[in-house]
């Protein structure tokens, strides 16, 4: 799925009404004095060791008063008190008791020597007792006061802590929202397994209130809720980072909104509030938008979906908003049959089949292999744009088109509704990204192998038994076992700071960097550990890191870092530190500027690297919609933005119906964009002369190397496995071999392809008659 952290609608406003301040007041004194209170487990390096110490200046007025009233001071002299000084066991335990630990003590004492030593002009106090030290007349423990005063320069913390720990007290999320806590509000839990009606019957009360808001994973399943607002005459606006869509012609805003959830207003009033896939709250990097939407939306009823798994830690934590929980159980409103056999051969597919792969090298690799079967199939995955997705789900969806097979990753794996007859593990193995924001592969959990399979036999389509089962035979007892327990129950939900906490912070400690900032506030966070966790920060540390020397103002740096971007991808990143070079000289972004820079107008992808990089042009756009809404006046063409977006949905789109050429293609070289983009690049680079392509060298040429720099490329993206590249050679080995002199086509299927095409078309027909039957 696309990853959507930290977005800019956790900037709530603080609520004017003094009644409901002091109603907040009151309950924290309250709580905190019964509530149980723990300490934030902390894993990262000690808090002083974030802290980097700032250079102190000497003064810089003309005269120098101690050094006329006692002469100066002999260096040498000096540096052997100073030393002496610094390995005092008593003035050690007296910098311990003043909160400063080895770190900063050796750190301190290194700049107070420097400073001692380096400064024309010393303060006068300091200066009269270095020179007393040095004849005998005081003792060199006299120094301490002026060694804290400097510690508390260097390490301006020293002086703030307690403010600081005030600031980072994460220990009672449900008084951060006043305008909820002033409600009685009802909250309801919709709990059963997947393909049980809990949305819907959310839903049903969604649409028979006077006002409402729905809060979901995804944009796609926060559109399915627009659309079906709007068809049912209640009019509803739809929000998500990118995107304002108004029911009015006129603009103005409705009382129903469909939004992703990180978007829901906690300063809007509501009479019906739905929060769906409320597990969604353990999520290490997007938890924090559940557990706010949970405690901050300002509705009177609030109807939770989701997992059993996560009742007991909802009614825990509303119960710290002193509300009460009704659960209302489903039950699955079709059979889901776990198959006694797994498919072993893609011949095996079936009309209505759904084979999920978690990463995109087998998405394509099975694309290939069943449309080389002459079976048509859609292709759904996390990177695509939304256009794509729903017109590929559409297609699929639709009885009366010929495309009945379905090829996707996990990103169905929530809510959405598709025509699906029967669930295809490709593998169990997923990479994760572990709390330290590390990626690792393991089998998927219980949880999520319920939600895939759950998309087999959705209720009210053509398939009123689900089947599941796996490519593999060695998967399927894990399968079994995987769909045979109930997801754990959940013990933590995710929190993050605000960007109020955070601009205190800066205020107390100025010359620290926003990602530094951000690491000492998790450091000083405290919080109730046996409920919270403080959410994965790292890809806003990434970005807060590669705009740090672009000079922005606090609150601009940290909407930037909000931004909702894969930094994965090296083309939005640097397009990112581009918009952000271009905010901070205060010059508009204009859709010529932006065009230049994507390189506008687009042409239809010939390789799977053209469609990867399309892709990326796509998240930049997304990007720069998102900034749009958050800094209207240097983004000013969002809707020129938004067309230029349609129209790259739809060359996306006509790329991906055409996996299979994209393939082939990619390892002729044959491009339309980003290829030849890196050819002219690399020749100018290199100085020589810009080479025409030949498609038909490149295809020879694949014969005698082994792997091209292309091939290299698409292997180390993770675009192409091994297997698939020694399939493709294979098969223009014998394309070559099959060829006539004058053909040069890099798409003429090959008579053995041909063949093989038509006994699995025939296999498929037969299967899908058996299956009709
Ligand atoms: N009582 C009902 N009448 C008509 N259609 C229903 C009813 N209950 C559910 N449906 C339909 O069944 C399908 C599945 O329901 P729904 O999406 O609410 O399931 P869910 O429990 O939320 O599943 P998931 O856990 O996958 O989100 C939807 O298309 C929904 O419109
Ligand atoms: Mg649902």
């Amino acid at each position: 799925t696309r990853k959507l952290p930290f977005n800019g609608s956790i900037f709530g406003k603080r609520s004017n009404n003094p009644g409901l301040l002091k109603y907040a007041i009151t309950n924290t004194i309250f709580q905190s004095t019964c509530h149980k209170i723990l300490r934030y487990k902390k894993t990262g390096p000690p808090l002083s060791q974030l802290m980097v110490p700032l250079p102190v200046k000497s003064q810089s007025d003309d005269l120098n008063v101690g050094a006329e009233l006692t002469g100066k001071l002999d260096k040498e002299e000096l540096m052997k008190w100073l030393a002496k000084f610094y390995q005092r066991r008593e003035i050690k335990c007296a910098a311990t008791e003043n909160g400063i630990d080895n770190y900063i003590y050796h750190q301190t004492y290194l700049s107070f020597r420097r400073f001692c030593l380096d400064a024309e002009k010393l303060p006068v106090d300091l200066h009269i007792t270095l020179s007393d030290i040095s004849t005998g007349a005081c003792h060199v423990d006299a120094l301490l006061p002026y060694f804290l005063r400097h510690a508390k320069q260097v390490f301006p913390h020293l002086e703030c802590l307690d403010d600081l720990k005030k600031i980072s007290d994460l220990r009672l999320p449900a008084n951060w929202y006043p305008e909820a806590r002033a409600l009685t509000r009802k909250i309801i839990f919709h709990s059963g397994p997947t393909n049980s009606g809990k949305t819907f019957h959310a839903l049903e009360r969604f649409f028979s209130s006077k006002s409402g808001v729905y809060c979901g994973p995804l944009k796609l399943l926060a559109s399915e809720v627009f659309y079906k607002s709007n068809e049912r005459d209640v009019p509803c606006d739809l929000v998500t980072g990118e995107e304002r869509n108004f029911a009015n012609i006129n603009k103005t805003a409705s009382s129903h909104v469909s939004c992703t959830v990180e978007m829901v207003s906690v300063n809007t009033p509501y009479e019906v509030a739905v929060i769906d896939e409320i597990q969604m709250l353990k999520d290490p990097s997007r938890g924090w938008a559940w557990t706010r939407a949970l405690l901050g939306v300002a509705a009177e009823e609030v109807h939770v979906c989701g997992e059993a798994a996560a009742i007991d830690v909802v009614k825990e934590i509303i119960t710290s908003a002193s509300e009460e929980l009704e659960v209302r159980r489903y039950k699955r409103l079709t059979e889901l049959v776990i198959e006694d056999t797994s498919l072993e051969t893609l011949e095996n597919i079936r009309p209505g089949d759904c084979l999920v792969c978690f990463n995109k090298q087998d998405i394509f690799w099975a694309t290939r292999q069943i449309e080389a079967m002459g079976v048509e199939c859609a292709v759904i995955y996390g990177s695509l744009p939304p256009g794509t997705k729903l017109a590929q789900a559409k297609k699929f969806n639709d009885p009366n088109h010929p495309c009945k097979v379905l090829v996707a990753t996990d990103a169905i794996g929530m809510g959405l509704n598709l025509n699906i007859g029967r669930v295809i593990f490709n593998s169990l193995i997923k990479p994760t990204v572990n709390e330290k924001g590390e990626k690792e592969m393991d089998t998927i959990s219980t949880s999520q192998a319920l939600q895939i399979a759950g998309r087999a036999g959705r209720y009210g389509t053509q398939f009123s038994t689900g089947y599941v089962t796996t490519f593999k035979s060695e998967d399927l007892q894990t399968l079994k076992k995987l769909l045979s327990q109930h997801p754990e129950p959940i013990n933590q939900v995710g929190l993050h700071p605000t960007a109020e906490q955070i601009e205190l912070y800066a205020y107390h400690l100025p010359h620290a960097n926003l990602s530094n900032l951000i690491d000492i506030f998790v450091n000083l966070s405290t919080l109730d550990d046996s409920l919270y966790f403080i959410c994965n920060i790292n890809d806003f540390k990434f970005l807060a890191d590669m705009i740090q020397h672009v000079p922005l103002p606090l609150r601009a740096r940290y909407v930037f870092c909000c931004a909702p971007i894969n930094r994965k991808i090296p083309f939005v990143c640097s397009m990112f530190l581009k918009f952000a070079r271009q905010y901070s000289r205060n010059e508009a972004l204009t859709f010529d500027w932006l065009g230049r820079q994507i390189g506008w107008p687009f042409v239809c992808p010939n390789t799977l690297l053209d469609l990867v990089h399309l892709e990326s042009v796509f998240d930049v756009l997304d990007l720069y919609l998102w900034l749009s809404y958050r800094f209207q006046d240097l983004f000013p063409d969002a809707s020129l933005v938004r067309d230029m977006q349609k129209e790259l949905d739809c060359l996306i789109q006509m790329g991906v119906a055409q996996l299979t050429r994209l393939l082939v293609n990619s390892e002729t070289r044959v491009s339309s964009c980003t290829t030849q983009a890196m050819e002219v690049e690399e020749n100018r680079l290199s100085n020589n002369p810009k080479k025409t392509y030949n498609v038909r060298s490149s295809v020879a040429s694949l014969n005698s190397i082994p792997h091209g720099r292309l091939a290299d490329r698409l292997l180390s993206e993770g675009l192409l496995t091994p297997k698939l590249l020694e399939d493709l050679k294979k098969e223009w080995q014998y394309e070559i071999a099959d060829r006539s002199p004058g053909q040069s086509s890099t798409l003429t299927p090959t008579s053995s392809d041909v063949k093989r095409s038509r006994r699995d078309a025939l296999k498929f027909k037969r299967s899908s008659r058996k299956y009709k039957t």
